[in-house]
């Protein structure tokens, strides 16, 4: 049996993750893995309400945090957890390193307390230290791109509503937390032709001998 893979999709609103990630997901299955599909906040019922409620409703930094590890730790134990065990590949729009982006560098919000959460809600069984993702799929664009690829898109949710300056700090924290782990990282360049950025994540997949 394969041994279980966690892939997670980051970047800002708009960096396109939600292009790219059903693509991903046909070339596993092309070579015979099962692939569970899912998303943070949410991939659970409970998850689910819990995104409907961090998406509108407003709340202070620590309220916002703690609903998105709430979410998650649902989310793990349902979902990403059993999956691994099946050998299936996980992918997953967005996981922890949002949450540093978002509620850390985004509202400023304590990467301390953060790094604690991230250690209780991440503490599962199976996984030797904690869970983390083994390859964070990054696409890094400039906000001010981002913002043009969303003028106009759907009524804006209480994230994608921020001012770019919110955006330019997530950008930031994007990219601190890759520094601070890079072998986890692949850093796509995501402001070129959507074929260029898919060739890139295909190409850094496959670089670690999973396609
Ligand atoms: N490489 C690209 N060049 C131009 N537009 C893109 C590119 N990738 C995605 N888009 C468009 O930008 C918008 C956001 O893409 P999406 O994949 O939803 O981003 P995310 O899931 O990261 O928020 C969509 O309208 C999408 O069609
Ligand atoms: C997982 C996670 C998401 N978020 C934010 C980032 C996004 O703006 C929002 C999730 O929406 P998003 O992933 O962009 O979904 P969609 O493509 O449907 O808009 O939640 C956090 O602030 N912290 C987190 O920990």
């Amino acid at each position: 049996m394969s041994e279980g893979l966690f892939i997670t999709f980051e970047g800002i609103d708009g960096a396109g993750k939600s292009t790219h990630i059903d693509a991903l997901a046909a070339a596993f299955h092309a070579v015979g893995r099962k692939v569970v599909l899912t998303r943070e906040p949410g991939g659970t019922p409970l998850a689910e309400k819990l995104r409907g409620l961090a998406l509108n409703d407003p709340m202070d930094p620590l309220t916002e945090a703690l609903v998105m590890f709430a979410a998650r730790r649902d989310h793990l134990l349902q979902v990403i957890e059993p999956a691994l065990a099946r050998g299936d590949v996980v992918l997953c729009d967005r996981f922890t390193d949002a949450t540093f982006a978002y509620q850390g560098a985004g509202r400023g919000f304590d990467l301390q307390v953060l790094a604690t959460l991230e250690r209780w809600v991440q503490d599962v069984p199976a996984a030797r230290s904690l869970r983390q993702p083994h390859l964070t799929v990054w696409f890094d664009l400039d906000p001010a791109i981002a913002a043009q690829r969303l003028a106009g898109a759907r009524v804006p949710d209480r994230f994608e509503s921020q001012p770019q300056t919110f955006f330019a700090r997530v950008a930031q924290g994007y990219a601190d937390r890759a520094a601070g782990d890079p072998q986890r990282f692949l850093r796509i360049a995501a402001d070129r032709p959507r074929e260029q950025v898919w060739s890139a994540v295909e190409q850094g997949v496959r670089a670690r001998g999973w396609l």
